[in-house]
């Protein structure tokens, strides 16, 4: 298969960190899956860099390991993968020393040189937050963004670690690159449903009149995992999941139910219309923390029948931990749209399932005449499901399979987005996105900055708190405590299983549904 676009503008693909875990399960097979579909330009370099010391062949087998590892494309032919992979070389670079620039700049020139590429540039930073700074600060003091063509920097999460160091960071990133140059990279905005959330609002009649505090009750957001802390502790533990998922994720995909449709489908107005999301989210004052958010930390328990320790008892962690592992919340948005609707979200690890989902509870009818077996209505749903299964069902009631029987049961209209075909990596569709200049789907600084002053006064509760943190065993749905806000709310969490066509509510009550 030849596998190039002419649309596309040649350019020099710098990745540090080219040896690290980023580089070796997203990033590489996300270069292949887009190489694969023709999604990258006819004539591109790859420049890997980290300080081991590595020949090109040496780097050039760990691309190929890691694509043959975690790509979801096989490796079609020995031909196209000579093709491909002739595009890589390394070279070492410790960033914290300058004159070691000279010599990446020197082969990104011979690189140009080589496959005849104008002068792009897009320097990717896959590594430890606390070298952005000093890489961005390097690139130009070395003249590697003396370029002839654009310059793009791509940046991982997570940017700062609160709102103080976040304007450290941007201050010095800004020096060399201009906002609009600044790709500031948060995954969960490459997945396809998260970016359908806005099509499927603003390209259906249907859901737009009903998307506001008249018609609807709640929202609910999760993203479970069933992974525990992994080799990652010595991240995780100045992070916590307050930082790691609800700082950036958690509150792109809030943003992305709550925004206002935007005037026209350009960048800055999608962005602008975000960012609105997060002025109106109100923001808790150190003592409101504790009635509107809950953490939690995982103790040993069970994960599919296998036993599993602890937070504290994982590999690099302290026993005295307090990281949260768990956060819940109840969040609103003080705008006349969602004024008085609870915005539920939580994150975990070691949950029970792998999941990422939405969920939209419609109030109910004004009167019941008809009733559910129980007695009474269950209420309409929208189910947006992310990860791993992606589409969306749409939860009605309606009557039951018999002549005379007038029950009303839940019924679920069910579309399947990833079932035929596998979607795209959300790291395939950002660095296609960032290659055509598209920042759309990656987070602008005042995003950024609002997102960490909500998080700042959570955190420093939390860190003032003196009672040791709440565990939850592994393998369960975090501390209790967060069922009672939803309570307060006279709601619970909703689960839709379509499997086995059930929907499912929290606390393991279960409402058939049966096959029509
Ligand atoms: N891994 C993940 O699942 C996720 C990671 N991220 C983010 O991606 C980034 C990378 O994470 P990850 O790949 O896990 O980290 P790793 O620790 O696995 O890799 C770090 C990389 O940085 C390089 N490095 C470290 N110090 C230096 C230095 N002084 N000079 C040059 N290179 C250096 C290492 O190279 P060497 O060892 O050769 O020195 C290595 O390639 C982080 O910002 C992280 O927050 C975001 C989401 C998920
Ligand atoms: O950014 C992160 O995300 C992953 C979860 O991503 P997903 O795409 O698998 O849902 C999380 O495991 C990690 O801790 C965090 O840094």
């Amino acid at each position: 298969m030849s596998a190039h676009t002419t649309e596309l503008d040649p350019f020099v693909l710098t990745l540090f960190g080219a040896t690290g875990d980023l580089a070796k399960r997203k990033l590489f097979p996300a270069l292949y899956g887009l190489y694969r579909n023709s999604l990258l330009p006819a004539r591109f370099a790859v420049i890997g860099t980290g300080r081991q010391q590595l020949t090109s062949a040496e780097f050039r087998q760990a691309v190929r390991e890691s694509v043959e590892s975690y790509s979801r494309m096989k490796i079609d032919s020995e031909a196209n993968w000579a093709a491909f992979v002739e595009r890589f070389d390394y070279r070492a670079v410790d960033i914290k020393n300058l004159d070691a620039f000279s010599g990446l700049l020197s082969l990104v020139v011979d690189k140009e040189s080589q496959f005849d590429l104008p002068g792009n540039r897009m320097f990717y930073l896959s590594i430890a937050p606390e070298l952005f700074g000093q890489v961005s600060t390097n690139l130009r003091e070395s003249g590697m963004t003396e370029n002839k063509g654009w310059k793009r920097l791509v940046i991982e999460k997570p940017f700062g670690h609160d709102y103080r160091t976040a304007v450290e960071l941007n201050e010095q990133i800004k020096q060399t690159f201009a906002e609009e140059e600044i790709y500031r990279i948060d995954h969960y905005l490459g997945k396809t449903m998260v970016q359908n959330i806005e099509v499927i609002r603003f390209a259906n009649s249907l859901f737009e009149p009903l998307w506001n505090n008249l018609h609807i009750d709640n929202i609910q957001i999760t993203a479970s995992e069933t992974v525990g802390v992994e080799e990652r502790a010595a991240y995780y533990e100045s992070s916590g999941a307050l930082r790691d998922m609800v700082q950036n994720h958690l509150l792109q995909m809030v943003m992305m139910v709550c925004m206002e449709p935007p005037s026209r489908l350009v960048n800055e107005a999608i962005r602008d219309e975000k960012v609105k999301v997060l002025r109106s989210l109100r923001r808790f004052q150190e003592d409101e923390v504790h009635a509107n958010m809950v953490r939690g930390q995982y103790a040993a328990g069970s994960m599919r029948g296998q036993s599993v320790p602890g937070y504290s008892e994982e590999n690099g962690v302290s026993p005295q931990s307090s990281t949260e592992t768990f956060v819940g919340g109840r969040l609103y948005i003080d705008n006349f749209r969602w004024a008085g609707v609870p915005i539920f979200i939580r994150t975990g690890k070691r949950l029970p399932e792998k999941s990422t989902e939405i969920i939209i509870q419609f109030k109910t009818m004004p009167k019941h005449i008809y009733f559910n077996r129980k007695g009474d209505l269950r209420p309409n749903l929208l189910v947006i499901r992310v990860n791993p299964s992606e589409g969306i069902s749409l939860v009605l009631n309606a009557k039951g399979n018999s002549a005379d029987d007038m029950q009303v049961l839940p019924i679920a209209m069910d579309y399947c987005n990833n079932c035929e075909f596998d979607s795209p990596e959300a790291y395939e569709t950002l660095i296609h996105d960032a290659i055509q200049g598209d920042s759309t789907f990656f987070t602008r600084w005042d995003e950024v900055a609002l997102a960490w002053k909500f998080v700042d006064p959570i955190r420093r509760a939390w860190d003032k708190d003196e009672h040791p943190i709440p565990t939850y065993p592994a393998g369960t749905w975090g501390p209790e405590r967060l069922n009672d806000l939803l309570a307060e709310s006279e709601t619970h969490w909703w689960r839709v299983q379509l499997e086995d066509a059930q929907v499912v509510q929290a606390k393991e009550e279960r409402i058939e549904v049966p096959r029509r």
